[in-house]
């Protein structure tokens, strides 16, 4: 194995250790997980094709990977400035709220790609 593939396989660890650890101690990110398995589940139930499991997919990961990156935000500042400052606030309240925006699209797109499916089962 050369080394630009071994590096490859040690920075993949190293992403999955990110997401492990996000798993394990951040409970926003467990719920995010957990709504995407529902909302997988959901798809399965109602066969949905295939623009309409990649409008869920992209949204999934949207939302998940914004969170990722807002967690590393806080525990950035949270390490380079555990004291409390008006500077620190914006920047997690911003962080904060990209993820608030991710969540609402990725809740407009879930209601636009079922409520057909629910509206058709009743
Ligand atoms: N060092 C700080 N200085 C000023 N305000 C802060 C500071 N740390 C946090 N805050 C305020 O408290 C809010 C919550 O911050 P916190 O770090 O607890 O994130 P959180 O959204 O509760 O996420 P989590 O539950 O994952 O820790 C921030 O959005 C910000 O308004």
């Amino acid at each position: 194995m050369s080394d630009k593939q071994w590096q490859s396989i040690v920075g993949f660890s190293h992403a999955w250790n990110g997401i492990k650890a996000a798993t394990r101690t951040e409970g926003n990110f467990r719920i995010h997980l957990i709504t995407a398995f529902a909302v997988i589940s959901a798809g399965i139930f109602f066969r949905l094709t295939v623009i309409k499991w990649l409008m869920i997919i992209v949204a999934i990961g949207f939302v998940l990977a914004v969170e990722l990156l807002n967690t590393a935000i806080e525990k950035m500042l949270d390490y380079l400035k555990p004291d409390i400052h008006p500077h620190a606030k914006v920047i997690k309240d911003l962080a904060a709220g990209a993820v608030l925006v991710s969540a609402m699209t990725a809740a407009v797109v879930g209601l636009l790609v079922f409520l057909p499916e629910i509206y058709e089962l009743v």
